[in-house]
Parts: structure tokens; sequence; C-alpha cells
């Protein structure tokens, strides 16, 4: 799904009103979206406090009003006792309620938390373009201390769609985000998404011909998206078929790491699969996975990292920055070409030696965001590091895969794929480890680079997903999230 900045979707909005839908239509067309969706989802409540904007935001927060009440819901709407200047849409949506004797219309400042009533959010939208006002901070303010529901209509106001915000600033912090058709961006950074709670994208028909012709450089990791990456086996294949993954890592100490991500590889489908560990792990490793081949180097920790054709590399898990280890792997990479999927003390040994320019073009590097400030620098925020991140995969013509709340695939064509599954249950030493075999699989088994970047990420947080369903985001483990991964395939399939 594609991410649009606030200003194409404004055109976004006046294309689909050129085409023959009025904007008073497609305003109720909008409200209409949110009412259902709360009828479903509120049943229980009675009441509903809604604070309304002068803009077409408040003006959706109107029509909302009037539909919530036709549904038999109690309703109260307050607006600025200040500012009596309305858009067009607003001012006809207001218009309507002044004549439902039924709808108590007051000041921002009659506001009186009596009853236990759900906040709805309809202040700012998109058009918010400037710091809010003193006025607009406080009403905020007090309506974020009291305690019971709040929905946010289309973007929790004190937010802009596709910018960082002044730490300090006030936002609404809703529960739940109903946006209209489109994510946005600061929906999907850790200083902005905290203030959204859950995203319900409600879809409103807006202009398919614009949204396809319209460029942009950030998309939602969607399960359209997958469908259309996913290939199912096929019933006249073999093992050669599914490419060979060499997982590489693993130190005295450390040989779960490397056991995780061969382990993955393997559930993703990989059709050979090999661990170059240190003999220490041997035993570990062929008991507990006998379906892998064992390749040994050095005793405790690795010295050498064999080349072998036609397989795709995954090397960090586990391995450590012994001086062997660190020659070994420089060795490696100035001797093969191949894509290879770095992640771990790979990326830290890569940072420290500060010989970035080894890594062959087209690999893909998986730094969680300590690991990213090692090799590119230090940001001031979350916007600024995917800014870094595009420049930096173009520069050295790779895939980088900055882990975060969302994960997000940065390409070197300085696309940037938001992955919004996966859950704080996977905030765990080891995970990092599935992604790596996961990816090594997929790029095995000749998914494109970008296509096996976009789908690893997401598999690997689905597969969380599911774990932390069955066991809960406290207890759920790597290993869990690993025998998850067949039920996503299954649930593609
Ligand atoms: N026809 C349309 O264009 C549709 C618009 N929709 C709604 O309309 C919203 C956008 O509406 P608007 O463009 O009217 O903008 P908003 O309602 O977000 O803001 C209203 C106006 O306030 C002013 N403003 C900006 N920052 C301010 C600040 N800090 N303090 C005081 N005033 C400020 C701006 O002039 C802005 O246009 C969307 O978020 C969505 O909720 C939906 O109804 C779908 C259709
Ligand atoms: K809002």
């Amino acid at each position: 799904m594609k991410i649009l900045s606030s200003s194409q979707i404004k055109q976004c909005d006046s294309v689909t009103i050129g085409k023959g839908i009025s904007s008073i239509d497609l305003m109720e067309r909008a409200a209409k979206a949110c009412s259902d969706w709360i009828e479903i989802n509120f049943k229980i409540n009675k009441g509903f406090s809604i604070f309304c904007g002068n803009g077409n935001n408040g003006g959706d927060g109107f029509a909302i009003a009037r539909m919530l009440y036709e549904k038999g819901f109690d309703i109260d709407v307050f607006i600025d006792e200040n500012n009596f200047k309305f858009s067009d849409d607003s001012k006809i949506n207001l218009d309507r309620i002044k004549k439902i004797s039924g709808i108590g219309i007051k000041g921002f400042s009659e506001f009186e938390n009596n009853r236990e009533s759900v906040i709805i959010d309809a202040l700012f939208g998109y058009g918010l373009n400037r710091e809010l006002s003193d006025d607009f901070n406080d009403l905020i303010e007090k309506l974020n201390e009291i305690h019971t529901s709040k929905i946010s209509i289309d973007i929790p106001t004190g937010l802009f769609a596709d910018r960082i915000i002044d730490e300090h600033s006030t936002v609404f912090k809703a529960d739940f985000t109903l946006t209209f058709q489109f994510y946005k961006r600061s929906f999907l950074h850790p200083e902005t998404g905290r203030f959204c709670g859950k995203i319900i994208v409600l879809n409103i028909d807006l202009d398919e011909d614009f949204i396809n012709g319209t460029k942009t450089d950030y998309f939602v990791i969607d399960e359209t998206l997958i469908k259309n990456i996913y290939k199912p086996r096929k019933e006249f294949s073999h093992k050669g078929t599914y490419g060979k993954s060499i997982l590489v890592g693993g130190s005295y100490g450390k040989i779960g790491a490397v056991l995780m991500s061969t382990l993955s590889a393997l559930r993703t489908g990989s059709g050979l699969t090999f661990t170059i560990a240190p003999k220490c792990g041997n035993t570990v490793l062929q008991s507990q996975i006998p379906e892998a081949m064992f390749i040994d180097s050095g005793e405790n920790h690795i010295n050498k990292i064999e080349i072998q054709e036609k397989a795709v590399y995954g090397i960090g898990p586990g391995l450590g920055k012994e001086k062997e280890t660190r020659k070994a792997l420089l060795e490696f990479l100035e001797n093969y070409t191949g894509p290879i999927v770095l992640d771990a003390d790979a990326i830290n040994i890569l940072a420290e030696t500060q010989r970035l320019n080894l890594i062959p073009e087209n690999s893909v590097i998986t730094p969680h965001p300590l690991e990213f400030e090692r090799l590119f620098g230090k940001t001031e925020n979350s916007f600024e590091k995917i800014e870094l991140a595009k420049q930096k995969a173009e520069e050295l013509q790779i895939f980088i895969i900055l882990k975060d709340h969302h994960t997000a695939v940065v390409t070197p064509g300085k696309k940037v794929f938001y992955n919004i599954t996966g859950n704080s249950g996977m905030a765990k030493g080891g995970s990092g480890d599935v992604l790596t075999g996961i990816l090594t699989s997929l790029i095995s088994q000749r998914y494109e680079i970008e296509e096996a970047c976009i789908f690893g990420v997401w598999l690997h947080g689905k597969a969380g997903d599911l774990a932390a369903e069955e066991f809960s985001k406290e207890a759920m483990l790597p290993t869990d999230l690993i025998n998850k991964i067949g039920d996503v395939f299954k649930y593609l399939s």
C-alpha cells in the first residue's frame, strides 16, 4: 500500500471530487465509514463526546455525530467558542446537526467529564500545518488525562502526516485512529506512532488512477503485496529448485544463535541448508537439526569461511568478534561477490573496521538501531534515520533492513517499505537470528532480493504474532516463532 504525503492526499481528494463525487458526499462517505466501524466496535458504549475543529476534519466529526445519533447513541458535540469560521462542508454538516434537537452543541470550555462517554477527536486532520495554539494544547492535555476510550478521526490531533514533531508537543493520545485510505508515515515512527493506538484504515474509494499514478518512496507492507510476492511450491520440483542456504555464525556460548538461523532457513523452505560454525557447536547442531549439514571452522570461534558455488550466505548470528573471525569475514568478503545477508557481529566487525565497501552489491544488512548508528553515525530522530538509510542504501547499492517496532526495508532505489506485522514479544535476543535465516532462505529460493526482504520481514512478524497469540508476548520465545512459520505459509496458501 502506498503512503502519500499530506499534499498528495489533498490532491487525491480533489481529483476524486473532480471525477463526479461532490466534496460533501465524499465527507459523508468518510463519516459513514467511521460511524459504521464505531457502531460495530463500540456497541456497549452509550455516549460519545465529539470534539470538532473548524476544517474538514471537524466536518467529519459533525457528520459522524449525526450518524451515531441516528444509530441510537447519546451525542454531545464540542466546538471552539472563539472561532465560528468553518470550512464550507464543515458548515453544512454543523447546520445539519443544529436541526437535531437531541444533539447538544457546546463550547470546548463547557466540557465536563461527568459521564462515561467515548471521546472522539475530530479537531485537526492532515490540514494541520503549524504548532497548535495554547488553547488547543490545554484542551488536549485535559482530554488526555481522562480515562475513557478515545478515537481520533484520520490523524491524532497534534501529529503531522509525514514529519516529526517537537518532543514536547501536545498530541491527542488515541486508542484507535480511524484513518482514510492511507497509512500516514507518522503512524509508523516510534516518536509519533505512539499516539495512534490501533490503526484502522478505512477505504473511502479515493481515485484509483490518481493513486496508481502517484510517485512515492514510501509503502506499507500489506497482505496484497505479500500475496503477489509469495511463490507457492511447485509439485514438479526437487531440492535443487529451492537453493542452497549457508548460515555462518556461532561461537563458544553462542551456538544457539546460528542454530535458530539454520532452523528458520529450513522452516522457510530452503532446499539445501548448511551451517558453518566452530567445532564446539557440532554435537548440538547435528542433534538438534539433523536436516542441516555441518561444516566446521575453528574450535571455539570461526576462523575461515569456505566459499561454495551457487549458495546464499547469512553471516553473523553469534559470530563473535575474535581477531581470527574478523580476518575470516574480511577475507571472505574480499573474494565473494554474490549477495549475502549480514547481521549482528558481522555488521559490528564491518563498522569497527570501516570496511563497508566490501559488502557485495545487492546484499542485505539487518541492523537494529544501535548497529545502524555504529555503521553510519547518529541521527536526531527516526525520520532522519530513514533518510540516512536511503542515502546509504543507494551509495552502497545494498538493502538495509532497519529493525524497529515497524521494521523498514530500505532499497538501493531509495524506496522504503514499512512492516506492520510483529509485536513487542519479539523484543528478545534471538529474534534477529530468526530473521537472518528467513531472509537467507528466501533469497536462496530465488526470490528477488527486494521481494525477499519485504516477504521476510512480514513473515517474521506474522509468525511472531501467531506465537504471541498462543503463548503471550511475555512468554513467547524466538523458537516458538520459528515453529509458527509453517502456519503463516498455510495462511497464505
Ligand atoms: N473532501 C475532502 O477533502 C475530505 C477531507 N476529509 C477530512 O478533512 C481533513 C482535512 O481537512 P482540512 O484540509 O480542512 O484540514 P483540517 O481540518 O485538518 O484543518 C483545518 C484547517 O486549520 C488550519 N490550521 C492548520 N494548522 C492549524 C493550527 N495549528 N491551528 C489552527 N488552525 C490550523 C488550516 O488552515 C487547515 O486547513 C482530513 O484529515 C479528513 O479528516 C475527509 O472528510 C475525506 C474527504
Ligand atoms: K483528528
